[in-house]
């Protein structure tokens, strides 16, 4: 099938490149030029692994190609795909403004008797039929428009390989050979597909996300109360999650959810139920559990330092989670603006996220690119991602480099006994803080 798709970010890049790879022809454009012509070189404007390979391969085998031009991939493809960003405006719900930039360009350029419209960008429930409304009143032939929401559930740094085993792939349509032709486009990746209308479509993508947002809170809040108990959390989780019908995936308690999706899709879920008059209070607790969360590993160390005023300190971590050099909405930013507002020195470390952190944190902390450089002489160390990097680094290296060996790890890197058998000051996230024998700060 020829495919185009709209948007070429982590969702329209790895859908083009896997469908490709099994075999459609694909178009993927972007209002971008210089992201574009990246892509035209075969450079990945994202860091995932295994792209650069298949981005190459199935541009040289004629399957994928990429361009800036709307008229061009519009006019005539089998299946139009819309994967362009949806950000949370600043009342919290979704803005659409890139999703309608699309459905008008395909208006003026579509040149076929009827098109298929797939929306894989998150999309609040009504928004395809606004699509279809949005073409249907500019175009100025007589087309059918057959739309269909069929939400993504790729996770950043493991996307491919969530393309190629996802769990079921959605498809929401009301037009029966819209749904077959879907089923056809993807029957080589042998994943369940299940059929359901628009609107049931768009609500599974966020109570998806919600639900597991809600787990993560929820095992938040769990570990607050097992520090103040004395239980362990990762016993905790172990044991709740050996229940088949709890399950262990997504009850690692931390500092926090962060990313492009659960913040905004949490928050737009909230918009519009209260669009219908429904007030979500659990998934409000949700979001005010997780926006307390980086505050609590803060005053943990306010505990051990007092204030942060011309302390020196190292934040290990900056991407919102390991695999990825995304920092949007990182749990590490709420940390640093805390820190540099409250007078920290501040040193940073990551292994990939470092070129995106700079454009947002300019020259107001000081980068490494090595553990040992990153915290070496400081006071204070916070983990905020578990990088392997991270986990990996020895405890004692803490104690030989830094000025007070004052761990805090929002992730959970370390074993409290190694710790403890150190004599180190090491506070974690639902476990017992040990403290040295002596801390001073000079
Ligand atoms: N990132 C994820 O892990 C993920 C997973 C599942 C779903 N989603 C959802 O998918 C959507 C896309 O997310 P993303 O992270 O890929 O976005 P992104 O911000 O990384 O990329 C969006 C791309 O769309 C391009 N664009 C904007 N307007 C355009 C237009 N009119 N025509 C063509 N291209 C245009 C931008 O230049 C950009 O390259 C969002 O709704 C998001 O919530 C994201
Ligand atoms: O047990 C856990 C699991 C995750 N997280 C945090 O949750 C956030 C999100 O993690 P993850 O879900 O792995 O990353 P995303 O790439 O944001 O993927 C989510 O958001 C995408 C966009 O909607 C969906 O497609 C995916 O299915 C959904 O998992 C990160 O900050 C993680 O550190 C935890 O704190 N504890």
């Amino acid at each position: 099938m020829r495919i185009t798709i709209a948007g070429t970010g982590y969702v329209g890049l790895v859908t083009g490149v896997a469908l490709a790879e099994i075999g459609h022809e694909v178009i993927c454009y972007d209002i971008d030029d210089e992201k574009v012509n990246r892509l035209k070189e075969g450079i990945s404007p994202i860091y995932e692994p295994g792209i650069d390979q298949l981005l190459v391969k199935n541009q040289l085998n004629n399957r994928l190609s990429f361009s800036s031009d709307c008229s061009e991939v519009y006019s005539t493809p089998d299946i139009i795909m819309i994967a362009v960003g949806t950000p949370e405006k600043e009342d919290g719900s979704a803005n659409l403004s890139y999703v309608y930039q699309v459905a008008k360009d395909i208006s003026k350029y579509l040149n076929t008797q009827q098109a298929i419209v797939v929306t894989k960008s998150t999309v609040p429930v009504g928004t395809n039929r606004k699509v279809k409304q949005w073409i249907e009143e500019e175009i100025d032939f007589h087309s059918k428009i057959h739309i269909v929401s069929n939400p993504e559930f790729l996770r950043e740094g493991s996307a491919l390989y969530d393309t190629f085993h996802g769990d079921r792939i959605v498809i929401g349509s009301e037009d029966e050979e819209a749904a077959t032709k879907m089923e056809e486009l993807y029957s080589p990746l042998n994943i369940p597909i299940i059929h359901t209308d628009i609107e049931s479509a768009e609500m599974i993508k966020y109570a998806s996300n919600a639900f597991l947002a809600t787990k993560i809170s929820f095992i938040n809040e769990i570990a607050n109360i097992c520090e103040k108990v004395g239980a362990n959390i990762e016993d905790v989780s172990k044991g709740i999650g050996m229940d088949q019908r709890i399950g262990s995936k997504f009850l690692q308690a931390g500092i926090g959810y962060g990313g492009s999706c659960f913040p905004k899709d949490t928050k737009a879920l909230v918009q519009l139920a209260g669009d219908v008059k429904h007030r979500f209070h659990l998934l409000e607790a949700v979001i005010n559990v997780n926006n307390n969360q980086p505050l609590l590993l803060l005053k943990k160390a306010r505990n051990y330092v007092g204030s942060f005023k011309d302390v020196k300190v190292a934040v290990l971590g900056l991407a919102f989670k390991p695999n990825t050099d995304d920092i949007r909405e990182s749990a590490a930013l709420v940390v640093l603006k805390h820190l540099l507002n409250e007078g920290a020195q501040v040193n940073v470390y990551d292994p990939i996220a470092i070129a995106n952190a700079r454009k947002v944190l300019g020259n107001t902390v000081t980068y490494y690119e090595t553990i040992e450089a990153a915290i070496k002489d400081t006071e204070i160390v916070f983990i905020v991602t578990e990088w392997k990097q991270v986990k990996e680094f020895p405890l004692r290296n803490y104690l030989d480099l830094m000025k007070t060996p004052i761990v805090i790890d929002g992730r959970n890197c370390y074993e409290v006994k190694e710790a403890a058998a150190l004599n180190m000051t090491y506070s974690s996230i639902g476990r017992e803080s040990v403290t040295a024998a002596k801390i001073e700060i000079k």
